[in-house]
């Protein structure tokens, strides 16, 4: 067994990387990043006299499409021209150098943390990334005693770097630290999209009256309105110009993924869905409407509900992310919605600070008050706009709570994190070459800060809480369905699991499954077992599958009104991974088993139901059979 484990382990620990030459991550590293960067140079060359032009800015005001702002102080230009234009060419050089490094798989170079001045808010991130470096998130995986090198570490780790790199390249210079090097292919994404933004608002306006307007505005209305706007937000996440690899405006979605602009957003529910490979958007809106409901997030008991959307591509994606908040704040499943952007110009098409501000000028000049409402919205507080050094560093998420600790604590007091695109996911599950049938929250590994959801397109081979056969099915459907982006999922998990508070745990129930024939299962067993372990909390495991059946079955008379009723079918099969978690009200005292009955307040039991998709069904407090054979 033992060696299954460390087989099942070693295949988890290894990152997609460019050292398979058969991979998407190969593609990337030995073709599209080279573009990328080729076509900055491009830019820059061919519009250097717009890299702080005041009629390119003028022409911000005035033109309809509203190129993307020029990213910086006009006066900084005219005063220090020739300063200006040398600094220019030394990023033109950095840019080309770097392109080299990178085509002859040179080692990864160090940042130079001299340049950096205490708090540089350019540059203070410099002494992180040589420590990234020199840690195992960088490490050569083919052999550990070589530095590491674009073609032989993780391409998580060599993409961001090769993004940090280009900005380094920019923050370094004087006078053109606010350079945004991607502003003209941002600009470019929104240049055709009139009519797909004025649809979109339409949409918006319409669905903003009937929810106003219909006092007894039923709950299936809301949903119908809010899984359509989830999808909206999933596919606005096509316009990613980093999978593009910059080829400007992204082809529009086809006939099978529509947008306002290709259908009316009411009837695309039924044409995404066979594209959705996970859609957990029934139980993402039981849970915020049971968290707006109780006038709390399921982590504070103050009458407040935050949603917190870690941002994506700007353009189209981002107006589906702001009209999404709209729609919460209205139907108030949310109190506030905080946007979470990037610190400096990231992936090509990645959201900054200077991007969201001007996209409420844009949706502006397409008619409608939205943009003046949503900017008095970040005035109140109802929209909250920031940003933070972690979503450029290298990391993947399971390393926040070290990296990032404020940021962890302050997800902790979220209703519900909405991790929109595909790099977000990437960092969610580590890159890492999961089965694609491992749990989500397997994949999610220590990141379990509040509920969370995902909005992804699929741009990269990682993928994970799918189905038994689900993914052969799909390699017979479309060969490159990882990479295509014509694929999605939305997965939700209601992130209360015990590894966030083990002293709420008063006991833990597994299935005792004798020939666990899934090493990935046994493996989740396994961790649960070393975690109730070293937290000291009882461990039950049940006699036989139909005695947990049994239990849960049991479980299922919960109270009509609790909004989670629906969403339970009865214990159709019982999947090995399962288990059974009892929290306490308080911190579990050292009391003996005879206290269980008494001190729990919920039971978190995930399961598959009978149709084979999956949800969290937390279920009332309930007596213990004395099925049990405690081992
Ligand atoms: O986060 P997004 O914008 O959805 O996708 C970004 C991205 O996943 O797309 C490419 C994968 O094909 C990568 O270069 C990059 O990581």
């Amino acid at each position: 067994m033992a060696g299954l484990i460390s087989t099942v382990a070693k295949s988890l620990s290894q990152p997609l990387s460019a050292v398979d030459t058969s991979s998407y991550a190969y593609v990337t590293v030995q073709h599209r990043m080279p573009i990328i960067l080729t076509q900055i140079v491009d830019h820059l060359s061919r519009h250097k006299s717009e890299v702080y032009d005041a009629k390119t800015d003028s022409a911000l005001v005035t033109s309809p499409t509203r190129l993307h702002p020029a990213g910086g102080l006009q006066d900084a230009w005219n005063s220090n021209r020739h300063e200006s234009e040398e600094e220019l060419k030394g990023i033109l050089g950095a840019l080309a150098k770097l392109r080299n490094e990178l085509q002859t798989n040179k080692p990864l170079t160090r940042f130079d943390v001299g340049l950096a001045e205490k708090d540089d808010a350019y540059m203070g991130d410099f002494a992180e990334w040589n420590a990234a470096l020199d840690s195992v998130v960088a490490r050569n995986l083919i052999s550990l005693s070589e530095p590491p090198k674009w073609f032989e570490c993780s391409w998580l780790f060599v993409e961001t770097y090769m993004y940090r790199r280009i900005m380094a390249a920019i923050h370094e210079t004087t006078h053109l630290k606010l350079l945004d090097p991607f502003k003209w292919q941002k600009a470019e994404s929104l240049k055709d999209s009139t009519k797909n933004v004025h649809n979109m608002l339409d949409y918006l306006k319409n669905t903003l009256e009937v929810i106003v307007q219909a006092e007894d505005k039923t709950p299936e209305e809301l949903k119908r309105h809010f899984g359509q706007l989830l999808r909206l937000s999933l596919w606005g996440n096509k316009g990613d110009l980093s999978h593009s690899a910059g080829k400007g405006k992204p082809e529009p979605p086809s006939a099978c993924h529509p947008t306002p602009e290709t259908s009316n957003p009411h009837d695309d529910q039924h044409a995404m869905r066979e594209v959705l490979l996970v859609d957990d958007s029934e139980a993402i809106w039981q849970h915020l409407r049971k968290a707006s409901s109780t006038k709390c997030s399921l982590t504070e008991s103050s009458g407040y509900t935050r949603v917190d959307i870690i941002c994506d591509n700007y353009g189209l994606e981002l107006i589906t992310d702001l009209i999404l908040g709209e729609f919460l704040i209205v139907s108030r499943l949310a109190s506030q919605v905080c946007y979470h952007v990037k610190a400096m110009p990231w992936f090509v098409s990645d959201t900054t600070v200077p991007d969201l501000l001007h996209i409420l000028d844009v949706i502006n000049d397409h008619g409608g008050k939205f943009g003046d409402k949503w900017r008095d919205y970040l005035m109140s507080g109802k929209f909250i706009a920031t940003t933070d050094a972690f979503w450029t560093l290298p990391y993947d998420f399971d390393w926040m709570k070290k990296k990032a600790p404020a940021l962890y604590d302050y997800f902790k007091g979220s209703a519900l994190i909405i991790f929109k695109g595909d790099l977000n996911y990437r960092k969610l599950t580590g890159d890492l070459k999961w089965p694609h049938t491992t749990p989500f929250k397997t994949a999610l590994r220590s990141f379990h800060p509040a509920p969370l959801c995902t909005l992804r397109g699929l741009k990269a081979e990682v993928v994970v809480g799918l189905r038994e056969g689900q993914a052969e099915d799909l390699t017979q459907q479309d060969k490159d369905w990882l990479t295509c982006g014509e694929f999605a999922e939305n997965n939700f998990i209601n992130n209360k699991l015990p590894s966030s508070e083990p002293s709420s745990i008063v006991v833990c129930i597994l299935p005792h499954v004798k020939e666990l024939n899934d090493p990935l299962k046994h493996l989740h067993h396994l961790l649960m077992e070393a975690f109730c372990k070293e937290h000291s909390i009882r461990l039950l495991k049940v006699a036989s599958c139909e005695g947990f059946c049994a239990l849960l079955k049991l479980l299922q008379q919960i109270d009509p009104a609790n909004p989670y009723a629906a969403a339970s079918h009865g214990i159709a099969s019982i999947d090995a991974s399962d288990l059974l978690i009892i929290k306490a009200a308080e911190p579990r005292s050292a009391g003996a088993d005879e206290d269980l009955m008494s001190q729990y307040d919920v039971i978190m039991v995930r399961r598959r139901d009978a149709e084979g998709g999956s949800a969290a069904t937390p279920v009332l407090p309930a007596v213990f059979p004395t099925y049990f054979d405690a081992t």
